[in-house]
Parts: C-alpha cells; sequence; structure tokens
C-alpha cells in the first residue's frame, strides 16, 4: 500500500522573511558567485568582508513529480561596484517545469532568458505575482535599499541547473544608474562559448 504523506503546514516570520520550520537554508555568499558579477575589481575589494547576498529556505517535500517544492528567498540590500545583489540563476534541471513568485517584501527584478538567448524582465513589489513559464532560466535583483523578499513554488522534480549560466551569464545586467536601475548589455554573455567556435 501505498504511503500517504500527511497536510503540513509552514509559517511565514513576517518580519524576517525566515520560515519556520527552517527547512534546508541555502546561504550564499559573495565567494560563492564571484565570477558572475561584472566589476572584477569590485569584487576583489569585497571579498575580504564576503558579504552574505541572499538566502532561502526551503520547506522539505519529495523532489518528485508529484509535489510542489516552495521557499522564501530574502535578498539583501547591495552592490558589487554598480551591479546590484543577485540570485545565481537557474534553468530547471527538468527544463520544461515553470515557477511561480509571489513578492512579499521590498522591491526587485526578476530576469529572464532562454537557451535561444530571448530576454525579458518583470519588476517585482509586494504584492506582484511573477510567472517563469516552462524553458526560461531565471535569476532575481534586488534593486532597492531593504531586503528583497519572494516566495516561490516549482513543480517537484523540476531540479536547479546552473551550468549554462555559469559558463554564458546573463544576457543583460542590472547596474545602478541615477538612483534607478538600467538593464545593460554583458560584454562577457556566451564568450565562452564563442571563443570555442
Ligand atoms: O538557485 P538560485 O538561482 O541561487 O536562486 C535562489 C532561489 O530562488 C528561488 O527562490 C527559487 O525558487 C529557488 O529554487 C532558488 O534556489
Ligand atoms: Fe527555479
Amino acid at each position: 500500500m501505498t504511503k500517504i504523506f500527511q497536510p503540513f503546514s509552514t509559517m511565514y516570520e513576517f518580519d524576517s522573511g525566515a520560515l519556520n520550520p527552517q527547512g534546508k537554508l541555502i546561504s550564499r555568499r559573495l565567494s560563492d558567485m564571484s565570477s558572475m558579477y561584472q566589476d572584477s575589481e569590485a569584487v576583489q575589494a569585497l571579498l575580504n568582508d564576503n558579504p552574505l547576498i541572499y538566502e532561502v529556505y526551503n520547506v522539505e517535500v519529495p523532489e518528485n513529480e508529484e509535489h510542489i517544492q516552495h521557499c522564501t528567498t530574502i535578498l539583501y540590500p547591495g552592490k558589487v561596484g554598480s551591479e546590484f545583489f543577485m540570485t545565481k540563476g537557474h534553468y530547471h534541471e527538468i527544463i520544461n517545469r515553470a515557477e511561480i513568485y509571489f513578492c512579499l517584501k521590498g522591491k526587485g527584478l526578476l530576469i529572464m532568458q532562454t537557451k535561444e538567448g530571448e530576454f525579458s524582465s518583470l519588476e517585482m513589489e509586494p504584492g506582484t505575482i511573477a510567472y517563469v513559464p516552462p524553458y526560461w532560466a531565471h535569476r532575481t535583483v534586488n534593486t532597492g535599499d531593504e531586503t528583497f523578499v519572494f516566495f516561490a513554488a516549482y513543480p517537484g522534480d523540476a531540479g536547479h541547473d546552473y551550468g549554462l549560466i555559469e559558463t554564458e551569464g546573463f544576457v543583460k545586467a542590472v547596474m545602478e544608474q541615477a538612483e534607478k536601475y538600467a538593464l545593460v548589455a554583458n560584454p562577457s554573455y556566451r564568450k565562452e562559448n564563442e571563443i570555442g567556435e
């Protein structure tokens, strides 16, 4: 007889953005993603302090298609040079799996791209529900000066594929410009691939 999974709930802590119980916590510092930022001198200057960039509180459910993974991400405010703090970004391992984001706190930008090089961005503020369709890589960026917190839900079997983003980068970088943000073409996008061609 199949064992039936028991219903349960998790508490969202409105002040911090954390979940209770905590579940699996992912913390990423600058050293975990130093090559992803544009300004390598700014990276070097900050690496001693090695700031905490974001934390992900994961509710633990089985990683299969029956379940729905869900988590909160707390993305701290800050910049590396003039590039805003951001997540690593990923495609789903099963690439045709979608995701839903619900912004709870602060403000940010959700940037997305396909393997064909198509690019899209959505502004997020408390109340924004953003849809990441199948096939789109996704990264979030804190464009404000307070913590940016969002809830995410996605199919249990989706998985995370960081490889292509690590080698190719994103089409655009999100930089501070005149106290706002600007989407700037990333000069190293697909550079590694071009060298190999
Ligand atoms: O996995 P990263 O690209 O570092 O992004 C951080 C996190 O952002 C969102 O919350 C996603 O739903 C998570 O699955 C992801 O882990
Ligand atoms: Fe995802």
